[in-house]
């Protein structure tokens, strides 16, 4: 995303108005795109000046809506989950709309997203041109393809202060079914949006027309591309065949072909290439336009086979579930039960835990399982905000309470959670005099934003969360006993990796979550034993880091084997399922165990320099999710400089 400099933004104002008042459209004044979108929509008489109008759903028809997508929905799921966590940091949302651009989920920055219900930028609202004029959703829609709207080149006035970029998801019969779209507030700078969406977007099209392909019993796969090293990869081109008919392709496959979605269901190998469908990897020239491609043809990959049951009762290696991309042995699915029972009953919970246990997703899991699903969840982290900002973050200020405060002063995250969840993640963190507010504000119910005469009255439930050992704190004075008592009602901790059973049922299902089986990658049976036994110093951030990282950078149908693994999990002398003895048990973890030594593959794996572009693409964007969008921690993980790492994302953005 690009953000408008003060000139660039007169000019746009300017042209606004000759638009508004003449119709008029001076030629380059702004991009293309955008002119046709405004022309649509004034020749739908819509008036820049409408106030925001909407009238979302309720979450029974939303619910309905999201079940009419469940396919979109199930599969976009780590992609979305990815793109939050960036936008999160970003200070945006990350949203997933259906094929008419209604919103079916919104999730990143609790704050920004407050200013987005304004707007009504929120689940149930329909973003298509007709309903908001010229926004990303709308347009991408509208023109079927990625599409960035910037501060005032939105038609609405009331939109002005939102730059957003979206991008349609296309299914394998080539029907646009869905878009990511990334919001953020116009005034910060969103450089990495166009890179992010785009790469979720061509691996999520990938991953849908290879299940397209073995859920329609497709009984040849082709893989092709112009540049063999493509091969393999999310941006290689895909198409499905039964008895000689094309039934899925993805649109990257369409592109290379130069053919339209209307092919789907309706052509055959004959009239796309000019050769005979035979042996395995071939040289064929496409009918339209005569371009050589390499084809890779397989059949489709059969379900992966069921492990043999590991030794041990059935009961526990049953009692591991993925939800939403996470993953819950029964020991934390009961702990989630009796946290969502407090919540509910407006129990305060304190959530304890090794940094990296899934405290935060367990608290968001909290969200939506509780009663306060659809109010706002607002998480604030006690140990990000430097000392001197956290308080007025929390409590919120008067107009002209401090210099450099917003004229309009700032209601305060506390505010904000207003009828639903505040989350204080790491709390442990919080100084000594803010503690005593915080005190006062659950003890009286009613908030004093700084520079008020008066308190104003707020009711929330709270859940606070920290790794460290609150009640060694309060032993040496660092935490205050009186609030260590009023957020202790109901404690929960979170047990380490290495202590949770079944280790390897867990193991299995956090690398079934990385969609491995669709891609026909398989763990070796001692890469597998390895991972089992390693000590977790990093706990689950650690494994699914880097089970995500090594199934980006591993080729379809291939077998990751021990070899391809971190140095420090290798090197471990004897694998062992409850790892008792590993020296880095209960230790505390490196803020990012391993990560350097996660990268290894990606270079050592890669088939050749097209190849390794697509694989560092994906490597760039599971760091930039990972470290929600901070390019110092991207490189840090990438083992890169971030000099580097910028021009990386300049060359794809
Ligand atoms: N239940 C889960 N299933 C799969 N992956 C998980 C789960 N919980 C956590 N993770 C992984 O671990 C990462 C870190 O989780 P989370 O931020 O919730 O940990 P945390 O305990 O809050 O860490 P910290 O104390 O360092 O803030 C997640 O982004 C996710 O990749």
């Amino acid at each position: 995303m690009s953000q408008q400099s003060g000139l660039q933004m007169q000019t746009i104002t300017g042209v606004r108005g000759q638009f508004r008042d003449a119709g008029h459209l001076p030629d380059g004044s702004v991009p293309e795109v955008i002119g046709r979108s405004w022309q649509r929509c004034a020749s739908r008489g819509l008036a820049m000046n409408r106030p925001a109008r909407q009238d979302p759903l309720g979450l029974a028809a939303l619910r309905r809506q999201r079940e009419r997508n469940h396919d979109l929905l199930r599969l976009a799921t780590p992609e979305l989950d990815l793109l939050a966590h960036a936008m999160a940091d970003a200070r945006g949302v990350a949203i997933l709309t259906d094929s008419r651009g209604l919103i079916l989920d919104a999730r990143g920055d609790d704050g920004f997203a407050g200013r987005a219900r304004r707007v009504f930028l929120q689940p149930g609202a329909c973003w298509s041109e007709e309903h908001e004029g010229t926004n990303a959703v709308g347009t991408a829609l509208a023109e079927g393809g990625l599409v960035e709207v910037d501060g005032a080149e939105h038609y609405l006035d009331e939109n002005r202060f939102l730059v957003c970029t979206a991008m349609p998801v296309f299914d394998p019969s080539g029907r646009i079914a869905g878009l990511f779209d990334l919001s953020a507030d116009a005034r910060r700078p969103q450089t990495h949006a166009r890179t992010l969406i785009r790469l979720a977007v061509v691996n999520l099209e990938h991953r849908w027309a290879m299940q397209a392909a073995e859920a329609d019993g497709a009984d040849l796969l082709v893989r092709l591309h112009s540049h063999p090293s493509w091969l393999g990869t999310p941006h290689e081109g895909l198409l499905a065949f039964r008895d000689g008919r094309l039934t899925a392709a993805n649109r990257i496959a369409l592109g290379l072909l130069g053919v339209d979605a209307s092919t789907i269901g309706e052509t055959d190998w004959e009239a796309l290439f000019d050769g005979a469908m035979t042996g395995e990897a071939r040289l064929l020239h496409t009918r339209a336009g005569g371009v050589p491609m390499h084809l890779r043809v397989s059949r489709p990959a059969p379900a992966a086979p069921r492990r043999r049951p590991t030794p041990g009762p059935v009961a526990e290696a049953q009692a591991v579930t993925v939800r939403g991309g996470m993953v819950w042995d029964s020991g934390t699915d009961a702990l989630l039960a009796r946290a969502v029972r407090a919540a509910d009953a407006d129990i305060p919970v304190l959530l304890q835990g090794e940094t990296g246990t899934g405290k935060e997703v367990f608290v968001r899991a909290l969200h939506r399982r509780s009663s306060l699903a659809d109010r706002p969840l607002v998480a604030v982290n006690c140990a990000a905000i430097p000392e001197g900002l956290l308080e007025s973050e929390l409590f919120g200020y008067e107009d002209g309470a401090f210099t450099g405060a917003r004229r309009r002063g700032s209601t305060g995250r506390i505010r904000q959670a207003e009828g639903g969840i505040l989350f204080l993640d790491e709390i442990g963190d919080m100084p000594l005099g803010l503690q005593a507010r915080l005190l006062r504000v659950l003890q009286d119910g009613e908030v004093l934003p700084l520079g008020a005469g008066k308190p104003v009255k707020v009711d929330f439930r709270l859940v606070a969360a920290t790794h460290q050992d609150l009640k060694t704190a309060v032993a040496e004075g660092r935490f205050r006993s009186d609030l260590y008592y009023r957020l202790n009602h109901l404690s929960v901790t979170l047990t380490p990796l290495r202590d949770r059973r079944p280790l390897d049922g867990i193991v299995d299902a956090v690398f079934a979550a990385t969609g491995a089986a669709t891609r026909a990658i398989r763990l070796s049976d001692e890469a597998r034993r390895r991972l089992i036994g390693h000590g977790w110093p990093g706990n689950l951030r650690e494994l699914a880091n880097l089970l995500r990282t090594l199934v980006a950078l591993a080729d379809d149908g291939a077998v990751i084997e021990a070899e391809d693994l971190p140095e420090d999990i290798r090197a471990e002398a004897k694998p062992n399922p409850a790892n008792p003895t590993n020296p880095m048990a209960g230790a505390e973890a490196p803020a990012q165990p391993s990560q350097a030594s996660l990268v290894t593959p990606a270079v050592s794996a890669s088939p050749g320099p097209a190849s390794l572009r697509a694989l560092t693409d994906e490597a760039v964007f599971r760091a930039l999710a990972g470290t929600g969008g901070n390019i110092s921690a991207a490189a840090r993980v990438l083992g890169i400089h971030r000099a580097t790492l910028h021009r990386r994302l300049k060359a794809s953005g």
